[in-house]
């Protein structure tokens, strides 16, 4: 098998849909799935280069685990749940740190998932009337109000460039990185994985040009003469 070109890796607490993207990009299907012990990857063709993407498990007894699966990463989805405020808190608290071992210049990417849960504004308001106006309310939803708000999100992200002294110019900006997807009915999941293929390939097309400027051609390096060594012969 061919090694990859570059890495992008999943990361965030359990349940909040990480396998389910991954599963939604590369099957185009929403199974059931089970929590996942360790990690896995699948690898993505994208133009010539070969991509690994890594499910991680968010599990706090594999949190160990981690910081292995994101070494040498080139960018890093860190994933929450747009209806539990919680998990956007633990990426902060708990995955930032696992970091670490990627590539200096890595990317994130923050995704509140699970939208196809939450309330549409647009059906909060319009044909809806109270009792005075003398219309029924028509429908009875069963969704939520939606407990993450992207800005939220876009704070974390300009946190995170901070936070590793990443200047916010050379970055792509908030609003490009931060997401809102549903693994369930597909909503942005193909746009977050190809923005960051995008955003990766040049990436992987620098550090190939700088390795290959390392490289020095020993046939060409002349032999120095042989000196007679010391100072006082
Ligand atoms: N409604 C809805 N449910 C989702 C969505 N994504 C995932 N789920 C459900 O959430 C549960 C957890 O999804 P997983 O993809 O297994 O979560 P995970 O982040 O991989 O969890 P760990 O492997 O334990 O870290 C499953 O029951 C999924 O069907 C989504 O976009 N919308
Ligand atoms: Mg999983």
């Amino acid at each position: 098998m061919r090694k990859p070109d570059g890495k992008i890796v999943l990361l965030g607490d359990m349940n909040v849909g990480k396998t389910s993207l991954l599963q939604r990009y590369m099957e185009r299907r929403f199974p059931d799935t089970v929590s996942t012990v360790g990690g896995a990857f699948y690898l993505k063709q994208w133009r010539s280069f070969n991509i690994s993407i890594w499910d991680t498990a968010g599990r706090e007894q594999f949190h160990g685990l981690g910081s292995m699966y994101c070494r040498g990463a080139a960018a890093i989805i860190l994933t929450y749940d747009v209806n539990h405020p919680q998990s956007l808190f633990e990426l902060e608290d708990r995955f930032l740190a696992l970091t670490e071992t990627a590539n200096n210049d890595c990317l994130f990417a923050i995704v509140g998932n699970k939208v196809d849960l939450t309330m549409e504004r647009a059906a909060e308001g319009g044909e809806k009337e109270g009792p005075a106006s003398g219309k029924a309310v028509s429908c009875v939803s069963s969704k939520v109000s939606k407990q993450v708000h992207p800005e939220d999100a876009m704070a974390l992200y300009k946190k995170i460039l901070k936070y590793k002294m990443l200047d916010e110019k050379e970055m792509p900006a908030a609003e490009q990185m931060c997401f809102e997807t549903s693994a369930k009915t597909g909503h942005n999941v193909d746009l977050l994985f190809e923005t960051l293929f995008d955003l990766v390939v040049p990436m992987i097309t620098r550090q190939r040009a700088e390795e290959s400027s390392q490289i020095v051609d020993i046939a060409s390096c002349k032999t120095p003469k042989q000196t007679r060594s010391g100072c006082c012969a």
